[in-house]
Formats: structure tokens, sequence, C-alpha cells
């Protein structure tokens, strides 16, 4: 590719700070959660398939010892799925060991989910929870990663009902706290819906970066531009070039300012700005550039520019 010399080896990041991207109200998620924790048989981690080793919640790390576990690597659709064996590899050392790999659009390995749960409920000690019938899974996850999505897929799938946890683009949609909702007749099994809460302490500001693409963190407290740029920025060195098509560009593109210029520009997206010149106002028309950054994060996370895993 003709600019590749070019493009960056690195990413700056400048002196942001990662802290205020965790909303207080999530330390009260994680305190209800821990606190219901007695009463269930087993954890459903969700986390986004994009991001398998990046920003899961260390207080789901921490139940791990404690109840069955299951992670939930959704978004399959969107990830790169020929590292997959990278990827067991890395979590199997951090003692993830059941892990199922799901596509909530097409409901795709949903089948696999209660199969898997019911055989490590069987296989644990329920202590004082032996004598009761039914089985209670609660379901954790950073936000937006599609716990309410998969919730809605496994009732259609073995109870045939409708939806039951609310489904939205933006994180934080799921409010209620820990509600019940049975998913299968036999065996009895409810799960427990819980709001997404992020870890408090995003390791760097890297993860917090790749969090926010997959849209675990609202745009806003990040910056679009930002979020663009180290977008652009992971494609080059992922040599996923689908964006040079898809924008109709010449080749790769090494800087965020000439791609989101050609981007607005091919979808419109400019706006009329006054100008004083030598001999008055005058109108002139500018690429309009929060328009095209937010384009690009929307076109990536519908998948157009290629399946990407981050991490
Ligand atoms: N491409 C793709 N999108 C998905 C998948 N699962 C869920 N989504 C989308 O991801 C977004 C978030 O889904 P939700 O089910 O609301 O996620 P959540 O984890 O319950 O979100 P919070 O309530 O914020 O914690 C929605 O726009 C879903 O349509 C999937 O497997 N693939």
């Amino acid at each position: 590719m003709r600019l590749f010399r070019v493009l960056r080896q690195g990413f700056d990041f400048g002196a942001r700070e990662v802290a205020h991207w965790f909303p207080g109200h999530m330390a009260r998620g994680v305190k209800q959660m821990k606190a219901r924790l007695h009463n269930v048989d087993c954890i459903m981690e969700v986390h986004d398939a994009r991001i398998p080793l990046s920003g899961r919640n260390p207080f789901f790390q921490e139940s791990l010892g404690i109840k069955p576990h299951l992670l939930i690597l959704n978004k399959m659709d969107l990830a790169d799925l020929s590292q997959q064996k990278r990827i067991y590899k890395h979590l199997k050392e951090k003692g993830v060991e059941n892990i199922i790999y799901t596509d909530c659009t097409k409901d795709e390995n949903i089948r696999q989910i209660l199969p898997k749960i019911t055989e490590l409920i069987g296989s644990s000690q329920r202590f004082q929870r032996a004598e009761i019938p039914e089985c209670s899974i609660l379901v954790v996850g950073v936000p937006n990663v599609g716990k309410s999505s998969l919730i809605n897929s496994l009732r259609r799938l073995h109870l045939k009902k409708g939806k039951a946890s609310r489904v939205g683009a933006e994180p934080g949609i799921t409010r209620a706290v820990l509600s019940r909702i049975q998913v299968s007749e036999n065996p009895l099994l409810y799960l427990l819906d819980s709001p997404g809460v992020l870890s408090p302490h995003i390791e760097t500001v890297e993860t917090g970066m790749k969090l926010a693409l997959c849209g675990t963190i609202l745009d806003h407290l990040v910056g679009e531009d930002i979020m663009a740029d180290y977008l652009l920025y992971t494609l080059n060195q992922k040599e996923q070039y689908r964006y040079v098509e898809k924008y109709g560009l010449d080749g790769p593109c090494p800087d965020i300012e000439s791609l989101l210029k050609k981007i607005a520009l091919k979808l419109g997206k400019t706006q009329k700005v006054k100008a004083l010149t030598g001999v008055g106002d005058v109108n002139i028309t500018v690429p309009n550039y929060s328009a095209a950054a937010y384009d690009f994060i929307r076109t990536y996370r519908r998948g157009e520019l290629g399946q990407m895993t981050l991490d």
C-alpha cells in the first residue's frame, strides 16, 4: 500500500484521564449485585467479543471462585474470529474456562448456553440452595454488551416468549436493578438482569478508548474526535483497510483530519460558516468534522468496516 510508510506506529493519548468515565451510580450496582450473590447458582458474565481481554469488571473476576461462571463473548458477528484460539489461551490463564461466543442478531450459538449452565450448576455444590427446585443465574457485564438482548433471545428460544428486557444502542438502558426473568420451564431457570457496571479502575486510557469504541461508555464523556482518531489508527495497525473502499479513498489514510474531510464531503455533511475577508463577510462551506466522526464510529460499530478484535 502506497501510504503505509507514513502510517503511525504509536498513538498519542495526550494527558487524558479516565477517572471521570466511571459514573458513580455504577458503584451502587456492584454493591447490589454482591448482596445478591448468595442467592444465585451461577454467574453469566456477558462481554463484547471485540474486547475479550479488556475492560471486564474485577468484581466479575472475583466472583469466579465463588459460583460457577460462564463468560459469554457477545457480538461475535463484529469480532475477528480468527483470533479465537489466542483469546481462549489468554482467558484460560486468567482462570476463565467456560466461554461461549454468541451473536444475538441471529441467535447464533445461543442454544449452547442453557445446557452449559445446567452442566455447571449440576457439577457444583449448591449448599443452602440444594432444596430449592429452581436455579437463578445472575447476568453481569459492562454496559451495552448485549445482556438484555441475550435474555430476550433465550426467552424466545426456550419459552417462545417475547421481550422481557429493554434493548438500546446507548449504554445504560437497563436501569431496573436485578429484575427476575424466567427463561426456561424445564429445567426451571430464572435470570437476574442487572444494569451494566464498568470497572471503577479502567487500567489505561487505551483500555478506556476500546471500551468507548464498543459503545460501553457514553461517547461524549470520551470525545468523538479522539475516538475516531484512535479507530483510524487501529484499523491501520490491524491492516483492516475496508474503510479505503467504503469512503472511495486512494489508499490508507495516515491522519484523521483528511479522512474526516473526505467522509464529510462524500456524505454531504458540510456546514456554512461566516468568514471575514478583506472585502467583507462571506459564507464559506466547510466540512462538518463532528458529523463525519459520528458517522465513522457508527459505521465501525455496525461492522461495515470489517470484523475486528481490538485486543
Ligand atoms: N451486532 C450485534 N449487536 C448486538 C448484539 N447483541 C446486542 N446487540 C446490540 O447492542 C446494543 C446493546 O444491547 P442491550 O441488550 O441493550 O445491551 P445491555 O448490555 O443490556 O445494555 P445496558 O442496559 O446498557 O447494560 C443494542 O443496540 C443491540 O441491538 C450482537 O450479538 N451483535
